[in-house]
């Protein structure tokens, strides 16, 4: 045995950084992070690249912050999926886009549980605590001393922004000022996690606040392989720190390492769908079926519009306004999004990349479209014991009319803003679909599935009220959680990043709840 604590935190992402940080409040419990990426140890020694909010770091494959992982999006259409794999994880690379969930989804979660500790009623302190809103910091639903900086840039800052607003305007969509009040969806500005232009990840909101505790130790580079689960008790991990083999040990074991790494890790260790197992080679320990069974995520496509004019730089950061919309039938808090990017698109991945440059002139602009109704679909199998061979991920998109219909309603409605007289002011007009296109379901269709692409939003692979209870204990076994985005049976109506802070939120409470 290498290292013992009474909790390992293994992944130090969107949740298991908050919840390392919180458990750790308490100066009598030993906590230990094993993070597979590089640990910084202060603020100052993140590269500016990953917290400039002008860029994000994710949309660069290849980037040492960011695992590429292969998946197929739908038959046919292979993809490669960015993961953050840096202190922080997917929030260090991510848009900084910080939407809470709906009241509706939370509801949904807490039915999926059969715990109403996932109530919207429940989880609302837990949302104030987290957050210090820079904006609505004193109304009753917001936090003002909480470890995430939250603020919205003013769409009157940026012509494109105040033109989309304005397009809003002209067809009669609400003015939706605040998307974190759970008000009627419409147009408004984006919660972000950042203050004066830098992102504010999870390592840097809590973490690295945290490191100074002697019950708190992080070790970067530490890549764990697989649970060592005796007699229906986790007791240990299997690791590598820095290329050498290392065995960890706790009490409890959380597993944080996001809804693509924590099934994986789960079926390498023998827990999981035992006919799956069985046939990758893997001797079962647990046989929990729902692990991997199916994923639930927003498809995405890009739709781009040439300005009229230069546009000027962001101030602060590449989010313009968002706007959001009920599917015909679908859900009344809008399961149709549309979020501007005030970047072209070449220019997103990283300053490194692009010189430090945020426009270029003539280069259309994107709008990112997409149709986020909770849905199930696709799943994540495990074909090898040998943790180096990629699990075969599948999303399962646009397999159903209904889930085509929606992308075509986000793609119209993306088109009808581009049409209004008040978006024209700044815009000659789409890049596509043409008119022809839009206005025939099979073309659509076929333009959407041409360039098929994914919002990184992946949730329910380990799913609350099958696999894990409220708290994040898998079912079935002792002294082992998740506590991610996996744990969500289905996605929200919004981006996850705000929930995945929350999920280590709730979790952490759960945990002090149970020690008493
Ligand atoms: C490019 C990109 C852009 C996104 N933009 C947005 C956005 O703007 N808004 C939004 O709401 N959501 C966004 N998301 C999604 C959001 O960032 C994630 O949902 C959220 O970070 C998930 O948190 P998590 O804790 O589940 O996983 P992660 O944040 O991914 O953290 C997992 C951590 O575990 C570590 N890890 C993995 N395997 C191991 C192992 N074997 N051993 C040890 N450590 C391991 C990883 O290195 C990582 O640090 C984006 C995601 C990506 C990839």
């Amino acid at each position: 045995m290498d290292r013992r604590a009474d909790v390992l935190v293994v992944g130090a992402g969107g949740s298991g950084a908050v919840l390392a940080a919180r458990l750790s409040e308490d100066p009598g419990r030993e906590v230990l992070v094993a993070e597979a990426g590089p640990a910084p140890r202060v603020p100052a020694e993140f590269p500016a690249d990953l917290l400039d909010a002008r860029f994000v770091p994710g949309a660069r494959l290849g980037g040492a912050a960011v695992r590429a992982v292969p998946v197929l999006l739908a038959p046919g259409t292979p993809y490669t999926a960015p993961r953050g794999r840096f202190l922080g994880g997917s929030t260090t690379v991510n848009g900084g886009y910080f939407v809470r969930a709906r009241r509706e989804d939370f509801d949904r979660w807490a039915a999926a549980a059969g715990d109403d500790r996932w109530s919207y009623e429940r989880v609302l302190p837990l949302l104030r605590a987290l957050e210090t809103d820079l904006d609505f910091g004193d109304a009753p639903e917001h936090g003002d001393r909480g470890p995430v900086p939250v603020g919205r840039a003013d769409p009157s800052g940026h012509p494109a922004a105040a033109a989309f607003e304005a397009a809003a305007r002209e067809l009669g969509r609400p003015g939706e000022p605040d998307k974190n009040a759970q008000g009627a969806p419409g147009f408004g500005p984006v919660p972000s996690n950042v203050r004066d232009g830098r992102r504010a990840n999870t390592a840097i909101a809590y973490l690295l606040a945290a490191a100074h505790r002697p019950n708190l130790t992080v070790l970067g580079g530490c890549a764990v392989r697989s649970l060592i689960i005796d007699r229906g008790r986790a007791a240990g991990a299997v690791a590598e720190l820095d290329g050498r083999p290392v065995t960890l040990e706790a009490d409890e074991i959380v597993l944080c390492a996001g809804a693509l790494a924590s099934p994986h890790l789960l079926h390498l260790s023998g827990v999981g769908p035992a006919a799956d197992l069985e046939r990758g080679g893997i001797r079962v320990v647990h046989d929990l079926p729902s692990v991997g069974v199916a994923l639930s995520d927003h498809p995405q496509v890009i739709v781009e519009w040439t300005p009229r004019r230069p546009m000027p730089a962001p101030a602060s950061s590449w989010l313009g306004g968002a706007l959001h919309l009920p599917s015909t039938g679908g859900h009344e808090a809008g399961d149709l999004e549309i979020l501007q990017s005030l970047v072209p698109l070449a220019l997103l991945p990283a300053p490194g990349l692009t010189g430090g440059t945020v426009t270029a002139p003539g280069a259309p602009l994107p709008f990112l479209v997409s149709a986020q109704a909770p849905r199930r679909t696709g799943g994540l199998r495990t074909v090898s014991a040998d943790p180096g061979v990629p699990p075969r991920v599948e999303y399962g998109y646009l397999e159903t009319e209904d889930d085509r219909r929606r992308m075509r309603e986000a793609v119209r409605a993306a088109a009808a803003v581009a049409s209004t007289a008040a978006f024209a002011e700044v815009s000659r007009g789409l890049t596509g679909p043409d008119a022809r296109t839009l206005g025939d379901d099979r073309a659509l269709d076929a333009w959407v599935r041409a360039r098929l692409g994914t919002c990184q939003h992946t949730c329910g692979t380990v799913p609350m009220g099958s696999a894990v209870d409220a708290g994040g204990r898998v079912l079935g076994l002792e002294g082992l959680r998740v506590a991610d985005t996996s744990i969500l049976p289905v996605a929200p109506l919004r981006g996850p990043a705000a929930t995945a802070v929350l999920i280590g939120e709730v979790v952490a409470r759960a945990m002090r709840e149970e020690r008493g």
